[in-house]
């Protein structure tokens, strides 16, 4: 079988680029074997980024495309068998529909009271001219929004050590590139004891999957129908057969949740607030479309906000978090932009190629918001949440959460960035983000506060 063309360099080479410059490689590769090339990973990986390749992929999934059933295996060790990420086939189609429900749009009302919430109670211990890094506060605040309006855990000492335990799980457990080999490659993780990176990830798992089965013990033996979280809705959902998830099955979409919803969402926030601070022209437009809010002003206005709504989507158009959708495997012969693919081709659609193609995004190194204003992209030219049965789960609660966050912080206090330099993507993980600290600080409170703090705080 002849597959689209690539680079002609050793495999390991070729994984070695993948891992530490994902970005730069594509590019490169685009430029050299056009908008279809081959890269051989672990195995031979045919990768797209022309829109009707991507629609084809994506929309024909189940039919000519399928999810591999053992290629999200770097996934598994912190998700579990029962992922919605880790399962294909109807496994993943019965997943999905339990899920699906829980972030219906009618249910982004109650989120963004405890989005609101939580962005004023962070954001209120700011000090005035003391920096602190873009991520971590990002982090801090859709961590607590995942605790709350996903696990259902306000308060308590169990809500403050899986907090803790999580955040430090996550930030080991898959950041850096090296770590992202290790998942990769399932004969490195090996337990050498609990100082190893690998040892420390199995024991902080084990705790955190004795709270978490707890937990879901705990709210078996007393229901309480009137809660609104996510965790009520999965342990309430009946699949076609009446029948409703088992604990593993809810745990595993419980981490499945956290580790798609909180890196992913902070990085996207954090990349909002580099661009809006580094742009005084973004800044001003959007603070004069913040100011025009009423005095009540509901979450979901907040949410239909033009200028916002661009800036969102120009944020993670230009530096996509999730560079890649997860990959699909060919089930019958099959042509992909002019190539014949056989059964068991891999395939895998790159967003951030997509994203910055120049017959889309002229200069699309540049970041423009106004271009969301001026056309409507379809939804292969525009993926920041992939596509198909695939799509992510949590698409209107991830630009929900952006917007609330990012006008209740605007709209109270005066920030700049500490150094307004370049910043560039770099892998984290599975995904990117900035390949820098991005350090911020509080000149003051806006002297022109609306009153959206108030209305969304209730
Ligand atoms: C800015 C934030 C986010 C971005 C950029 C993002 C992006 C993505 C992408 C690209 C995919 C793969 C889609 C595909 O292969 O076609 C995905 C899947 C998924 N996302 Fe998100 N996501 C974000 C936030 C969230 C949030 C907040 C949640 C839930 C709380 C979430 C839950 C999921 C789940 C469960 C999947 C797997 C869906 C499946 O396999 O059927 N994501 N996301």
């Amino acid at each position: 079988m002849k597959l689209p063309n690539g680079p002609q360099t050793p495999g390991l080479v070729q994984m070695l680029q993948w891992v530490f410059s994902p970005m730069s490689f594509m590019e490169a590769c685009t430029k050299r074997y056009g908008d279809i090339f081959t890269l051989q990973l672990s195995r031979p990986v045919v990768f797209v980024s022309n829109p009707a390749a991507m629609q084809q992929m994506l929309t024909s999934d189940t039919k000519e495309f399928e999810a591999p059933s053992d290629w999200n295996t770097p996934f598994e060790p912190m998700l579990g068998k029962n992922s919605v990420i880790t399962l294909s086939g109807k496994a993943h189609q019965r997943q999905r529909q339990l899920m699906m429900p829980s972030f219906h749009g009618d249910r982004m009302r109650t989120y963004g009271q405890v989005i609101g919430d939580i962005t004023e109670e962070i954001s209120s211990q700011w000090q005035i001219d003391k920096p602190f890094s873009a991520r971590s506060a990002m982090q801090a605040i859709t961590m607590r929004v995942i605790m709350q309006a996903v696990f259902g855990l306000y308060e308590g000492s169990r809500a403050q050590e899986l907090e803790e335990v999580l955040s430090l799980m996550l930030d080991e457990g898959g950041q850096s590139p090296a770590r992202a080999l290790i998942l990769y490659f399932p004969a490195l993780q090996r337990d050498l004891g609990p100082l190893t990176p690998w040892g420390k990830f199995l024991r902080r798992r084990e705790r955190v999957n004795q709270m978490l089965y707890a937990e879901i013990r705990e709210r078996r033996e007393q229901p309480d129908s009137s809660r609104t979280d996510v965790l009520s809705l999965l342990m309430a959902a009946k699949d076609e057969a009446n029948q409703p998830m088992t604990d593993q099955e809810l745990r595993d979409e419980l981490m499945t949740l956290l580790v798609a919803g909180h890196e992913t969402t902070a990085t996207a926030l954090t990349w909002a607030l580099y661009w809006i601070h580094k742009l005084p022209g973004v800044r001003e437009k959007l603070l004069e479309e913040l100011d025009t809010l009423g005095d009540n002003p509901d979450p979901s206005t907040i949410f239909k906000l033009p200028y916002l709504n661009a800036v969102c989507c120009e944020t993670l158009r230009i530096y996509p978090v999730a560079m890649l959708t997860f990959t699909r495997v060919v089930r019958t012969p099959v042509s992909l932009s002019g190539h014949e693919l056989e059964p068991g081709t891999l395939v895998m659609g790159s967003i951030y190629l997509t994203h910055q193609r120049e017959d889309l995004y002229p200069q699309p190194k540049q970041f423009n918001p106004e271009r969301f204003l001026k056309r409507q992209f379809s939804a292969y030219e525009y993926l920041p949440f992939g596509g198909g049965v695939r799509r992510c789960i949590g698409m209107a609660f991830a630009q929900f959460e952006m917007k609330v966050v990012l006008a209740t912080i605007l709209s109270r206090w005066e920030l700049a960035l500490v150094d307004d330099g370049d910043v560039r993507p770099k892998r984290r993980g599975m995904v990117s983000g900035p390949n820098r600290s991005i350090q911020i600080v509080v000149k003051g409170q806006r002297a022109q506060k609306s009153k959206i703090l108030e209305s969304i705080a209730g």
